[in-house]
């Protein structure tokens, strides 16, 4: 049987890097996103590389911006930002044949809520994640910074398609309980906006304890409003989610030697939030922190620490700079 048609819909960092590893794997790929990407890709070609040293370069890349490319899919694999995914959705359903599978590699977790709504009478749609990094370098390059594979929902056509795509940089895992790992993948990026807040590199941001209080602060805070709303995080992390603040609070010392050295992160990974401030964008805090937020205010109970990083990360959107380590945990702890 031919392997599945793949459209990448939203070919920026991840979904370059994703289409990439897996064109390079056999699967057919097109890919759907800006002309600016399509002009650099077209000029040198797209190439990936990641913290081991390992390097592809793919000369031939179907790299369109007419969304009537979504009409050859069997798979749409959906990598705009949260905030551009009514848009995209609106595209899929215009174009989109009946039988595709929409599948989400975005962070948060009411992307699908929204996709469902959109598509959801007539396309099926399917949640997946992505659990490392990816940077655009410029010239068509796309590094991968963090260990970590893409995660997506167990059925047999997306079953089909890991077969295909293999154990190398952009394996799929298979779940079943995929609302829990997007959970889980969500107390991870709960560390997005401080790192963003830090203007530091993830390793430079971790080598200061005051942002990594912060950081596990707000995952106890997140912990207790799941708890509350009967949601159990998956673990998709060295640690299981019930022990994350605890080991992201631990002194220098032992986070350096134990979580450090099971997490390969190379030295210019930054997330991608704080990629979005550095570019002038509107970040995904909403989609994040504020996805906790919108839960505290559905259970009639306060999320004080997320809803000060929500409204940190608005500031800096409006012009204001990085924060200090002690500075920032002054504001969101008070202490
Ligand atoms: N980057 C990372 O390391 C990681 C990102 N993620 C998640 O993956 C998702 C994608 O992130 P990332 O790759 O960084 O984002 P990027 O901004 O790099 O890529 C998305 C691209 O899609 C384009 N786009 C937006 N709407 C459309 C549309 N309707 N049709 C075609 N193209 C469109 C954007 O253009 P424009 O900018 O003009 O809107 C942009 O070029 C996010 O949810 C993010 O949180 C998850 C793990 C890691
Ligand atoms: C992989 C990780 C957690 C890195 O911060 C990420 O999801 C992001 O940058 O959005």
């Amino acid at each position: 049987m031919a392997a599945a048609k793949v459209v990448i819909h939203g070919a920026g960092s991840v979904g370059c890097f994703v289409g990439g590893c897996w064109q390079a794997a056999g699967v057919p790929v097109s890919f759907l996103g800006r002309q600016s990407f399509a002009a650099e890709i077209a000029e040198h070609g797209l190439s990936l590389a990641d913290f081991t040293g390992w390097q592809r370069r793919l000369d031939s890349v179907d790299y369109r911006t007419d969304p009537a490319v979504l009409a050859e899919a069997d798979i749409i694999a959906l990598t705009v930002k949260s905030g551009a995914t009514e848009e995209a959705a609106e595209q899929i359903a215009r174009h989109a044949r009946d039988s595709a599978l929409v599948i989400s590699f975005q962070n948060g977790i009411s992307n699908l809520d929204v996709l469902r709504r959109k598509l959801g009478q007539r396309l099926q749609v399917a949640r997946g994640i992505v659990q490392f990094n990816v940077a655009y370098l410029g010239e068509g390059r796309f590094h991968k910074g963090v260990a970590g594979a893409l995660y997506a929902e167990d059925r047999p056509d997306i079953r089909a398609l890991a077969a295909t795509v293999g154990d190398g940089r952009a394996a799929l895992k298979l779940s079943e309980d995929m609302t829990g790992v997007a959970w889980g993948k969500l107390l991870i990026n709960l560390n997005n906006a401080v790192n963003a807040l830090s203007g530091k590199t993830l390793l430079g941001e971790f080598a200061e304890r005051d942002y990594r209080l912060v950081v596990a602060a707000s995952q106890r805070e997140a912990l207790a409003l799941l708890k509350r709303a009967g949601i159990s995080p998956a673990k998709i992390a060295a640690v299981s989610p019930g022990l994350l603040p605890t080991v992201i609070g631990s002194p220098n010392w032992l986070f350096k030697n134990v979580f450090l050295r099971s997490w390969k992160i190379d030295e210019k990974a930054r997330s991608s939030m704080n990629d979005d401030l550095a570019a002038g964008r509107k970040t995904e805090i909403e989609y994040i922190n504020g996805e906790l937020v919108h839960l505290a205010e559905k259970l009639g109970v306060d999320a004080p620490i997320n809803g000060a990083i929500v409204r940190l990360i608005h500031e800096a959107e409006a012009g204001r700079g990085p924060l200090r380590a002690q500075e920032l945990r002054r504001e969101v702890l008070g202490r």
